[in-house]
């Protein structure tokens, strides 16, 4: 997918990882709308982004994505100001297992209302241009992890919900992709303003989250990947540090949209393209 000119609608864009690939997104020619509920990072963010990347390019909405009608309001902002948003990236979330219930409304029930947003604007056999909703989830969402089960079944529903979105058998019709993001832990403001009570075993969990450190940049490239390659629906990408990127699952799909597919567990098998797939 050529990303130039293409319309962006992102949350929790004001700082971390989505203002990582808010910026790389901007570079290659995108032009994107995040919202963020924080108003004085995500001004600012949006002040640095303008400046770098063109005032018309780029903007800044504050939203509190678990508000139903803010989030529908900031998407339809971004269609009115590029004239359709092609790619969506829902990718607010926070960890803390005291606040288990607004962790999900966040992390999963904002998720999935931004996908469905998105789906119903961009849906071709409903007159949309069709495009890619890419849900940031991560490792937490395909193994178990003690050190918060709550986060963890936030980012698992995320996963059941997209890829059963990407076995639509409408899915050629519709010409939406759907992927998961699926970074260890990232060096941003998540893991290092992470208090004492918000997780268990905490001492346990930093000595392993220090080892697997990635940057966001890292997690843009993957990022990229999932965008870029028209190729893929369904997708699991995992990233973890040393490694890089690795397809856990995906489907290879025709070039004109996500009709045959073919589910590929294999990472050898990857390369495989949708004239390879009988
Ligand atoms: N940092 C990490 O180690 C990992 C993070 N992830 C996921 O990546 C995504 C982004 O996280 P990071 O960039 O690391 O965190 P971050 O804390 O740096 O950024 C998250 C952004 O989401 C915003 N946000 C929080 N609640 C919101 C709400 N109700 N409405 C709108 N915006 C809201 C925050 O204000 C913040 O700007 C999250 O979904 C997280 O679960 C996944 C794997 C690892
Ligand atoms: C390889 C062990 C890494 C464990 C610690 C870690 O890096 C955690 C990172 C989390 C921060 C936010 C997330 O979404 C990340 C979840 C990653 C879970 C990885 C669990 C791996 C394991 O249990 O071995």
């Amino acid at each position: 997918m050529e990303l130039s000119g293409r319309g962006v609608f992102l949350t929790g864009g004001a700082q971390g990882i989505g203002r990582a690939i808010t910026t790389a997104l901007l570079d290659k020619g995108a032009k994107v709308l995040f919202c963020d509920v924080n108003a004085d990072i995500g001004k600012a963010t949006e002040a640095e982004l303008q400046k770098q990347c063109g005032a018309d390019n780029v903007m800044f909405q504050q939203c509190d994505v678990t508000n139903a009608d803010q989030l529908k309001a900031a998407f339809d902002q971004a269609v009115t100001k590029f004239g359709a948003v092609e790619i969506c990236c829902n990718n607010a979330g926070i960890m803390d297992e005291t606040i288990w219930e607004k962790m999900l409304a966040i992390n999963t029930t904002a998720q999935i209302r931004g996908s469905q947003i998105a789906l119903d604007h961009m849906r071709r056999d409903k007159g949309g241009r069709g495009g890619v909703i890419v849900n940031t989830v991560s490792i937490a969402g395909l193994i178990p992890c003690h050190w918060f089960p709550a986060y963890c079944a936030s980012k698992h529903a995320v996963v059941g919900y997209t890829t059963s979105w990407a076995r639509n058998p409408m899915a050629g019709a519709m010409g939406v992709r759907w992927c998961c993001l699926c970074p260890v832990s990232v060096n941003t403001d998540m893991m290092t303003s992470l208090q004492e009570d918000q997780i268990f075993d905490m001492d346990n969990f930093r000595e392993r989250a220090a080892d697997t450190m990635l940057q966001p940049e890292e997690v843009v490239q993957a990022f990229m990947r999932l965008v870029e390659d028209s190729d893929n629906n369904g997708a699991i990408l995992e990233v973890w540090r040393g490694k890089g990127a690795t397809y856990r699952k995906r489907q290879l799909v025709d070039m004109d949209g996500v009709s045959n597919p073919m589910v590929v567990d294999n990472p050898s098998q990857t390369s495989l393209k949708p004239s390879d797939v009988k």
